[in-house]
């Protein structure tokens, strides 16, 4: 009996995830969890009309109590993060943290109080923040198993997959593309050289394929020009979170060669150790996970016999990530300080 919750689920991203959640027949309850109550409880009367065999249940918060997020995530299986607020022209992912890392917080104690043994998918942005705010928030509570807690950076192998696809026309299904480090601009690190089959990417085209990759959000930003709901990716993202919902849900039911790239906390998982010596020491990175039932069966090494483009691309990664994790890490450990 698998439980899956999606937090934030009346919001951009949380609305199609959850259409796409209630499809699987991976999942057989889905419960649905917003802030936003009539939404929530609308979006969950809607799906609940689907005849597909997931049952879908609706909580939200009226007034001040956690007493809904915690009936939604009670005893789940995996929890799918959403919750927060998107981008609007003009901002980056970092100006989100203000309210975004209170959002996570709260709802990861929730989380480990009623659903300690949970998969645990973090959507919210900044990714390279708020990944380290569960990070810590679990370890606080005495429950955080890091084979368990993922950052979704999904969106930007999709992306690759796309942008590469229409460069060298092999089918995006045949592509098999590592995207490291983290995941916001110059931190979302490509990694061509890696790809199977091998991609071929003229040197003219290169530079602006790197860019449309690290910058997509911006554009999808920018196109939607602050209007409607989300304001960000939100259909592109739902594809993507539920991808790799998916393959955890697989893998957990035994499935075995199940790789995709997440951002993860190297210390806790086999095989970090070793791509924290190649980052210079970075406990949190996007890298190749292997999942298995319990989560991260192994993650693999990336940083190895980089092409000098590439070993640009991580260099300018590595000085910008560091402070986004500090900046999650201190929110939890230090926050007198912020
Ligand atoms: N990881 C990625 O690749 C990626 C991609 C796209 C967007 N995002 C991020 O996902 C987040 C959501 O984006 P969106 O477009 O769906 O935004 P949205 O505003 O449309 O939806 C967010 C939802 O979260 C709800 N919410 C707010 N606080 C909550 C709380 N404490 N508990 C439960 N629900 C709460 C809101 O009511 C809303 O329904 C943003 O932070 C965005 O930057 C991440
Ligand atoms: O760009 C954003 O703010 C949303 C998301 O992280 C994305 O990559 O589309």
């Amino acid at each position: 009996m698998v439980k899956a919750v999606v937090a934030g689920a009346a919001g951009g991203i949380g609305q199609p995830l959850s259409l796409l959640l209630k499809l699987s027949p991976l999942v057989d309850e889905l419960a649905l969890y917003d802030v936003h109550q009539s939404q929530v409880q609308g979006v969950s009367v809607d799906l609940s009309h689907i005849s597909s065999p997931a049952k879908i249940t609706g909580y939200d918060n009226t007034g001040d109590s956690l007493d809904g997020a915690k009936a939604a995530m009670k005893d789940a299986g995996i929890i799918v993060i959403p919750a927060g607020v998107p981008r609007k022209p003009g901002m980056t992912r970092d100006d989100l943290f203000k309210i975004n890392a209170g959002i996570v917080k709260g709802l990861i104690e929730v989380a480990a109080e009623v659903a300690p043994k949970a998969f645990i998918l973090v959507i919210s942005n900044p990714v390279n923040s708020t990944v380290p705010i569960a990070a810590e928030t679990l370890k606080a509570k005495g429950v955080f198993d890091a084979k368990k807690l993922f950052g979704v950076t999904t969106l930007d192998v999709v992306r690759s997959e796309t942008f590469v696809s229409e460069i060298t026309g092999i089918k995006t299904s045949d592509l098999n593309i590592p995207v490291v480090g983290g995941h916001s601009g110059e931190t979302i690190v490509p990694l061509f050289s890696k790809a199977t089959p091998k991609v071929d990417i003229p040197d003219d085209k290169y530079a602006a394929l790197v860019n449309r990759i690290q910058y997509g959000g911006d554009e999808v930003v920018k196109a939607k020009e602050g209007k409607g709901p989300g304001g960000s990716a939100t259909l592109s993202m739902a594809l993507a979170g539920f991808r790799f919902a998916e393959k955890v849900l697989k893998a957990a039911k035994g499935e075995k060669g199940l790789v995709e790239p997440s951002y993860v906390y190297l210390p806790g998982v086999p095989g970090g150790d070793v791509v924290k010596e190649a980052n210079g020491g970075l406990d949190f990175f996007s890298v190749p996970v292997e999942l298995g039932p319990n989560g991260v069966e192994k993650v693999t090494n990336p940083l190895t016999d980089l092409t000098d483009k590439e070993s640009s691309l991580l260099k300018e990664c590595l000085k910008k990530l560091p402070k986004n994790i500090e900046d999650g890490v201190d929110f939890v450990k230090a926050p007198a300080q912020k």
